[in-house]
């Protein structure tokens, strides 16, 4: 396998560069376009015509923007689509949205014909710094998130924060969730950078919103390059947060509750467990808890989400992470801002139920 970082590009306008940089991957110009409708609508036609200009032949698909086509009943109309245009192994697949798309796509093109290439063209701030990178597509089931997936690497990652001029804060502050999990779990400048530079950021000022995006995206690289199908516990990491994130994402039906705000809530709970586990020190969890508190989210989201969920019920739920050996729960821990570990051995529930009570006792005070 390559360097993951050598295949991911960010430049302004990338999409008048496809097909050059498909050609350096061996990939020819047949191609399914996997759209949600907002970027469809947004960014559409000048994609399909550009690569229209640059030779290719495409066939397009449009799933509804929501969490929940990340679904075997959506995957299953998209395969008789793709079977329809007769679209076989000598195309490739490109995904044009935010991470449902991206996930989606990379698990169509995962599993149609055993396998076609894919490559993410990421356009919300989440999918620029994390779920296009990697390699991990999934959709979810029923009974969890992400529990039907493939690790299918992508051919190209092509990054153009133009982009993200039309995306909503409340999708800015999702993808900020991720970004923040990055220098809590590897990069202590990066963590600095980011408390200090928070406003500009959050408005997508440059040179800041640029630096953000393309440190992630390192991180990202670097850690998935070093343990590629999560079997050393590094690639675990990048889940700070997200075992009690899954839980309430699945306690909510997958609906009105973006992964990063349930990433960020998550790592609020993952702070304060660290803490009370004697691994972080005190004067490092209000560090974290301040960084978090910039975040905003939807009037009532915090309350009908979190606050008024039973803690034992959250706990069940959050039983069907992928992490879990023998319905113990796992979970990644830090030990300092910048450094984050799998804690291996099981954790008393007790510990756990404490800290979603500390994490509920945080946002209480927030409000
Ligand atoms: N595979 C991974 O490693 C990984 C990592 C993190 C998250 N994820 C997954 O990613 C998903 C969340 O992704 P997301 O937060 O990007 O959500 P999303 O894909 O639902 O996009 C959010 C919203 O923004 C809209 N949108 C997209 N680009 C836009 C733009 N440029 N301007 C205006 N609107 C735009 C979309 O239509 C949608 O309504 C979850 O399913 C999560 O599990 C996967
Ligand atoms: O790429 C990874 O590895 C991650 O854990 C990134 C996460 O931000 C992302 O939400 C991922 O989809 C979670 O993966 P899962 O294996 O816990 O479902
Ligand atoms: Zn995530």
């Amino acid at each position: 396998m390559q360097t993951p970082a050598s295949h991911i590009i960010v430049r302004t306008p990338v999409i008048d560069s496809i097909g050059e940089l498909c050609a350096t991957r061996g990939l020819g110009k047949k191609t399914v376009l996997l759209f949600d409708e907002n970027t469809r609508t947004l960014f559409g036609d000048t994609i399909i015509e550009s690569m229209h200009r640059q030779g290719f032949r495409t066939v397009e698909l449009v799933v509804p923007a929501r969490e929940t086509s990340k679904s075997v009943s959506t995957a299953w109309k998209l395969y008789g689509q793709m079977i329809e245009a007769d679209v076989d192994r000598s195309w490739n697949l490109v995904c044009a949205g935010g991470g449902v798309v991206g996930d989606l796509g990379g698990y169509i093109a995962a599993s149609y014909y055993r396998g076609i290439p894919v490559v993410q063209l990421p356009t919300t701030l989440l999918a620029m710094t994390d779920s296009s990178i990697g390699g991990k597509v999934a959709i979810n089931h029923p009974l969890g998130k992400n529990l039907i997936g493939f690790f299918h690497m992508p051919e190209l990652v092509l990054i153009d924060p133009a982009y993200l001029r039309t995306l909503p804060s409340r999708e800015i502050y999702g993808g900020l969730s991720e970004v923040v999990k990055y220098g809590f779990i590897a990069d202590r400048d990066f963590f600095d950078l980011l408390a200090a530079h928070w406003s500009e950021i959050v408005r997508l000022e440059e040179p800041w919103v640029s630096k953000a995006v393309s440190r992630s995206a390192f991180i990202k690289a670097d850690v998935v390059e070093k343990d590629f199908r999560e079997t050393s516990g590094l690639r675990a990491t990048l889940n700070f947060g997200h075992t009690f994130a899954h839980g309430l994402e699945k306690m909510a039906e997958y609906r009105n509750l973006r992964h990063g705000e349930a990433v960020t809530i998550g790592m609020v709970c993952a702070l304060f467990l660290s803490h009370r586990l004697g691994f972080l020190a005190e004067t490092e969890l209000h560090e974290g808890l301040e960084l978090l508190a910039h975040f905003r989210f939807p009037r009532g989201l915090v309350e009908k989400r979190f606050l008024s969920l039973d803690r034992d019920e959250l706990v069940e739920s959050m039983l069907s992470d992928k992490k879990k050996i023998d319905k113990q729960l796992r979970f990644v821990l830090l030990d300092r801002i910048g450094h984050a570990f799998l804690h291996e051995q099981d954790i008393a529930n007790e510990a756990v139920l404490q800290a979603i009570d500390d994490a509920k006792g945080w946002f209480e005070m927030k409000r």
